[in-house]
């Protein structure tokens, strides 16, 4: 099966400062990639560089185009939503519609009309009488509306209430995701999609710190609650990382032997949030 994304040795800087460092990544279909980190990781760095928006070192491949030679070929199976959404003050909403059905093949005005639908807006309305939320809920309606192949959100949920963040995942799934097809998402809220995903791409300082599927990381990483007398013990199997609180050890382990956790205390499998903070600060623990 053909990745739908490739990206290989893909290296940026900005001046000295680099902030791309090798990234290898491949997102084949069906899959929805999780690309998470902490502010300034790279994360939109990294969107950008797919989208040809941006110059970079390595090799990048779009179903199969160059993003960086081939965008207008590119952008024909990629829809694509950026962390600012900006659409014209004076826009209606209907025109809107008709503006994508003008300029993209791929667009289903129906299923636009059908997004709006379950929203408070109105097709009468333009862009400068519309929430700062509800222009974040037209772009989507006109975006997901596209029948692309690969599909880029940059914190796509940005600035809506928490109502819609879960019908946006849901539409998302319900009416946009097939197996052929490939999401790559940026949020900051790993607990609203870790149900989604299939996938997950830990990024920080600008490298890929942890890339695998969210199965995968259910069994390698575990959570240990510990006992203080048993402290020692645990510690010496070396956590990713440990908090206390409230007179409760828990540590996280990375591919650790289940029967030696369980003999310490109790065993549960983390979310991807834990796996997200533990990665993150082991540092602070070496
Ligand atoms: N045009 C630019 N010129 C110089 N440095 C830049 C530019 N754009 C981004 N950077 C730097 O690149 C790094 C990565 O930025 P990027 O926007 O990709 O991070 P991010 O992971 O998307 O962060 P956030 O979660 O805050 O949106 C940051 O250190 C940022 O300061």
């Amino acid at each position: 099966m053909n990745a739908l994304i490739t990206i290989e040795n893909v290296n940026k800087s900005y001046g000295q400062h680099a902030v791309l460092k090798d990234i290898n990544l491949t997102v084949q279909p069906g899959q929805i990639l999780g690309l998470v980190g902490p502010n300034g990781a790279g994360k939109t760095t990294c969107l950008q560089a797919l989208l040809g928006l941006s110059e970079y070192t390595g090799k990048i491949e779009v179903m199969q185009h160059d993003p960086s030679k081939k965008r207008h070929l590119m952008l024909n199976d990629v829809a694509y939503i950026a962390d600012v959404a900006v659409l014209p003050k004076w826009l209606k909403v209907s025109q809107a519609i008709e503006y994508m059905a003008d300029v993209h093949p791929n667009f289903n005005r129906e299923q636009a009309l059908t997004f709006l639908g379950k929203t408070n807006i109105g097709l009468d309305k333009r862009v400068k009488a519309l929430s700062k939320g509800m222009v974040t809920q037209l772009h989507l309606a006109l975006i997901l509306a596209v029948d692309a192949k690969v599909l880029i959100l940059d914190e796509p949920t940005l600035g809506l209430d928490i109502l819609t963040r879960r019908q946006f995942y849901n539409h998302l799934l319900e009416d946009f995701y097939d197996e052929s097809k490939c999401i790559i998402v940026t949020t900051h809220q790993i607990e609203e999609i870790e149900n989604i995903l299939t996938d997950v791409a830990f990024i920080q300082n600008g490298e890929i710190v942890l890339n695998e599927s969210v199965d995968n990381i259910r069994n390698r990483f575990k959570i240990l609650a510990v006992a203080n007398q048993q402290m020692d013990q645990a510690k010496s199997l070396k956590p990713l990382f440990s908090n206390s609180m409230m007179g409760i050890t828990t540590m996280l382990f990375d591919n650790a032997d289940e029967e030696s956790l369980t003999a310490l205390g109790n065993v549960t499998s983390p979310s991807l949030a834990d796996v997200f903070v533990g990665i993150m600060s082991r540092e602070e623990l070496a």
